[in-house]
């Protein structure tokens, strides 16, 4: 019988602007996968649901306050990270309180879902790349 693997709890936010376009920003020097371009967002600590966790890393990395209600859950990515296994769950939120701006010194870019292949992200972020340019337009 195989050991059970330990897991990687991550959840990430695809916010979405007034023109349709996603925030990324630039993994930090130092941090594993430094430079790749990246969905907002971090590990589920003890304690929190994923919501609570993504609301409190948008406001750590990004200075603004995201009502739980308006995460919208559009994709997730299960698969081997190093010696763990990665569940990242992707939420899509088009509405918050605050202007973004980080507060960890990383790069931060607009960019249409049409449009992230030409950047380098993780592994685990080109499907869920595909899946938001399945999405249907923001509502007006
Ligand atoms: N935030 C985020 N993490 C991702 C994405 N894709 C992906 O594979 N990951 C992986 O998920 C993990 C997130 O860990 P992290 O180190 O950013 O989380 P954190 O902010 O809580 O970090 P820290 O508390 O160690 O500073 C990393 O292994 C990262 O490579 C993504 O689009 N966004």
């Amino acid at each position: 019988m195989e050991n059970n693997p330990t897991y990687l709890f991550v959840v990430a936010a695809a916010l979405q602007d007034r023109n349709g376009n996603f925030l990324l920003q630039k993994r930090p020097v130092g941090k594993p996968m430094a430079g790749l371009w990246e969905f907002p967002g971090g590990k589920v600590e003890e304690g929190e649901t994923p919501e609570s966790a993504l609301t409190r890393e948008l406001e750590e990395e990004l200075g603004i306050v995201v009502d739980a209600s308006a995460l919208e859950p559009v994709a997730f990515a299960s698969e081997p990270l190093g010696d763990r296994h990665l569940l990242l769950l992707l939420y899509r939120c088009e509405s918050w309180e605050g202007t973004v701006e980080t507060r960890e010194s990383a790069e931060l870019i607009w960019v249409a879902a049409q449009e992230m292949d030409a950047a380098e992200m993780p592994p685990a972020d080109g499907p869920l790349v595909d899946q938001l340019k399945l999405l249907h337009p923001i509502s007006a």
